[in-house]
C-alpha cells in the first residue's frame, strides 16, 4: 500500500494539516481528565464554585477546540482520501488504457472493473483512518500511560494487566478476520462477473430461458459473498462483549482498588476520576490501532491488486525508435508470419506470406476458427507476431508508432460496437474532424443514409447503451461509415457484411469500390458471394493459408475453396 502512497504528493501540505490538527485534538483530549480531577479536588470538594465556573470554562475551551481540530481533521483527510482516490482511479484507466489486448485477455474485464471502483475505495476508507489514528492513537496511549502514572503509581498495575489482556483477544480475533476480509475482494469480482455476464446477455437469457440458472449463478455468488461478510460479522459479535466486558472490568478494579486507596488517604477523587477516563483513553486508543490493523490487510489485499495493473507493462507500446516514412500508401504484406495466443497449444496462424496492394481487394475465407480474425488482428498490431513479419509500406508494424499506424487503417470488427450518444457522434468516431456533409456521404456509401433519416431526430437519433434501439444490420452499416470517414489508406472488413442482406450487400460493395478505388481493401468473409470478385482470395484452414488466387483459379486449384463454393452456391451462380 506503501508503495500506492507515492500518488500523495502533492497533498503533503494537507497532510502535515491533518497531522497537526490530530495532534492538537489528541492533546486537549488528554488534557481534559486532568481538569476534570481539578474540578474535583479543587472546586466540588471545596465547595468553590468560581473554581468550577473557571476549570469548567477551560474544558468547555478545549473541547470546543477539539471539536474544531477535529473538523478540520476530517475535512483535510478527506480532501486527501478523496484525491487519493481520484489519482488511481485514473492512473488505472490510463494504464487500461495502453494494454495491449493479451492484458485485456489476462485479466478480464469484470476484476478490472472492480478494481478500479471498489479497490480503490477500500484504499481511501483506510486511508482516512490510518490519517486519523496513525497520531492520535499512539500519542493517546503513551501519553495516557504516563498521565495515568503520575496520578497513582501503583493503580497503574491494573492497567498492567488489563492491556496485555485486551491485546490478547484482539489478536486472536484480528487472526480470524484478516483472512475472510482478504477474499472479499474475489468474491466481489464474482458477483461482477455474473452480473456483467447477466446484463450483457439479457437477450440470450431470454430466449434460451436460462433465467434459472442465471439466478442461480447470481445467488451462489451472492450468498458466497453473503457468508463471508456474516462469518466477519459474527466474529465482530463476539469481539464487542469480549471488549467492553473487559474494559468495564478495568473500570470496576480502578474503582475498587482506588476507593481503597482513597479510603487509606493515598489517593485523592480527583486523581481517581482522572485516572478512570485515562485508563478508558488509552483502552479505546489500543482498540482503533487494533481496528487499523484489521483494516489495514485487507486494503493491502487490494493494494496488491491495484498494483498488479499499475505495474503490468504493455506488451506492445511504441519502439524507441520508430519509423513514420513509407514506401507506399497502404501496402500490407505478411511475411512468414507465425502466432500463438498466451497458452495456446498450437499456433492460430502458421507461415502465412502474401501481400495486398492499394486498388485492390484481397478477400479472406476459411471455416469458423480457421483464424480469419486473428490475421486480421496482427495488421493494426493489437497483438505481436511470435515470428516473421507484418508490413506496411515496407515498415515492420513494430517499428511504427501505433497511432501513426492506426491512422492508416479503417477496421470494421466482426461485432460492430457503438457507443452511447448521436448516430453522428458514432460516425465521428472514425475521424473528430469529419464535417457534417462528410458524415453524410458516408453513410450513404454505407447504406446507411436511408434508415438514418428516417429516424427520430435524423443524424441526432441517440443511440442507447450498447446500440440496443439499431438492429444488427444498421449496427454494421453504422459501424462501417465509420470506417469510410476515415478516409483510411487501408480498410479492413472482419465479417463485416453477415447481417446484411444479398441486395444491400451488393448495393453496398457496389458504392465502396468508388469509395476505396485508391485503397487497400482486405474482406474477410463467410460468404462466398461477397468476395466472389476479390482480386486475390486467400484460403485459411486451420491457421495455414490453402489457397490464393482469383476466384476461377481457386476453383482450378483449391479443394477447401471449392468445397466451400459448393456448400454456398447453386450450379449457375458458380458459373
Ligand atoms: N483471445 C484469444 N485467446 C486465445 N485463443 C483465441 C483467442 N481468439 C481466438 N482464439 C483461437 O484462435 C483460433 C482462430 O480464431 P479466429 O477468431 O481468428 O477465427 P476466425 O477464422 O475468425 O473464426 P470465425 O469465422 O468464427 O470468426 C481459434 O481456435 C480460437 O479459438
Amino acid at each position: 500500500m506503501l508503495k500506492l502512497y507515492r500518488f500523495l504528493k502533492p497533498y503533503t501540505a494537507m497532510i502535515i494539516g491533518v497531522f497537526l490538527f490530530v495532534t492538537l485534538q489528541t492533546l486537549g483530549d488528554l488534557y481534559l481528565p486532568t481538569l476534570m480531577g481539578d474540578i474535583i479536588n479543587k472546586g466540588v470538594m471545596q465547595g468553590d464554585t468560581k473554581k468550577i465556573l473557571q476549570i469548567g470554562g477551560l474544558m468547555l475551551l478545549v473541547a470546543g477546540a477539539g471539536v474544531v481540530c477535529s473538523v478540520m481533521a476530517s475535512l483535510l483527510s478527506s480532501k486527501v482520501a478523496t484525491g487519493l482516490g481520484t489519482i488511481l482511479r485514473s492512473r488505472i484507466f490510463n494504464r487500461i488504457e495502453s494494454y495491449s489486448l493479451n492484458e485485456f485477455d489476462k485479466f478480464g474485464t469484470a476484476t478490472l472493473i472492480t478494481r478500479t471502483t471498489n479497490d480503490v475505495t477500500q484504499i481511501q476508507t483506510v486511508t482516512i483512518m490510518i490519517m486519523r489514528l496513525m497520531i492520535s492513537a499512539p500519542i493517546t496511549a503513551v501519553g495516557g500511560t504516563i498521565l495515568a502514572y503520575r496520578k497513582d503509581r501503583p493503580l497503574t498495575l491494573v492497567l498492567a494487566v488489563a492491556i496485555p489482556v485486551l491485546a490478547g483477544v484482539v489478536a486472536i480475533i484480528a487472526s480470524r478476520m484478516i483472512p475472510l476480509f482478504k477474499v472479499v475482494q474475489l468474491k466481489i469480482d464474482r458477483i461482477n462477473l455474473v452480473l456483467r455476464e447477466k446484463l450483457t446477455g439479457v437477450r440470450v437469457i431470454r430466449a434460451f430461458n436460462t433465467d434459472e440458472r442465471e439466478r442461480k449463478r447470481f445467488n451462489d455468488a451472492n450468498v458466497d459473498l453473503t457468508g463471508n461478510y456474516i462469518k466477519v460479522n459474527r466474529i465482530m459479535a463476539f469481539m464487542m462483549p469480549s471488549i467492553m466486558l473487559i474494559m468495564n472490568l478495568t473500570s470496576l478494579s480502578i474503582l475498587w482498588f482506588g476507593g481503597i486507596r482513597i479510603s487509606e488517604g493515598n489517593m485523592d477523587l480527583g486523581a481517581l476520576s482522572s485516572f478512570t477516563q485515562y485508563a478508558m483513553q488509552i483502552m479505546i486508543s489500543m482498540l482503533m490501532l487494533a481496528m487499523m490493523f484489521i483494516m489495514v490487510p485487507r486494503a493491502q489485499a487490494a493494494a496488491v491488486r491495484i498494483n498488479e495493473v499499475l505495474d503490468t507493462k504493455p506488451e506492445i507500446v511504441d519502439a524507441e525508435r520508430t519509423k513514420d516514412s513509407f514506401e507506399g500508401k497502404g501496402y500490407v504484406e505478411f511475411r512468414d508470419v507465425t502466432f500463438s495466443y498466451h497458452g495456446a497449444e498450437e499456433p492460430a496462424l502458421k507461415n502465412i506470406s502474401f501481400l495486398a496492394k492499394p486498388g485492390e481487394v484481397t478477400a479472406i475465407i476459411g471455416s469458423t476458427g480457421a483464424g480469419k480474425s486473428t490475421l486480421i488482428n496482427l495488421i493494426p498490431r493489437f497483438y505481436d507476431v511470435d515470428s516473421g513479419s507484418v508490413l506496411i509500406d515496407g515498415v515492420d508494424v513494430r517499428e511504427i508508432p501505433q497511432e501513426v499506424l492506426r491512422k492508416k487503417i479503417g477496421l470494421v470488427p466482426q461485432k460492430a460496437v457503438l457507443f452511447s450518444g448521436t448516430i453522428a457522434e458514432n460516425i465521428r468516431v472514425g475521424n473528430k474532424d469529419a464535417s457534417e456533409d462528410e458524415i453524410k456521404h458516408a453513410a450513404k456509401v454505407a447504406q446507411a443514409f436511408e434508415f438514418i433519416e428516417n429516424m427520430d431526430g435524423g443524424f441526432d437519433h441517440e443511440i442507447s447503451e450498447g446500440g440496443t434501439n439499431v438492429s444488427g444490420g444498421q449496427k454494421q452499416r453504422l459501424s462501417i461509415a465509420r470506417a469510410i470517414v476515415r478516409k483510411p489508406e487501408i480498410y479492413i472488413f472482419d465479417d463485416s457484411f453477415s447481417a446484411l442482406d444479398f441486395k444491400t450487400d451488393a448495393k453496398l460493395r457496389a458504392a465502396l469500390k468508388n469509395e476505396t478505388a485508391e485503397s487497400t481493401v482486405i474482406i474477410v468473409a463467410q460468404r462466398v458471394s461477397t468476395i466472389m470478385d476479390a482480386d486475390r482470395i486467400i484460403v485459411l484452414d486451420e491457421g495455414r493459408i490453402v489457397g490464393m488466387g482469383t476466384h476461377s483459379e481457386l476453383m482450378k486449384e483449391c479443394g477447401v475453396y471449392r468445397e466451400i463454393v459448393f456448400s454456398q452456391l447453386s450450379e449457375e451462380e458458380i458459373a
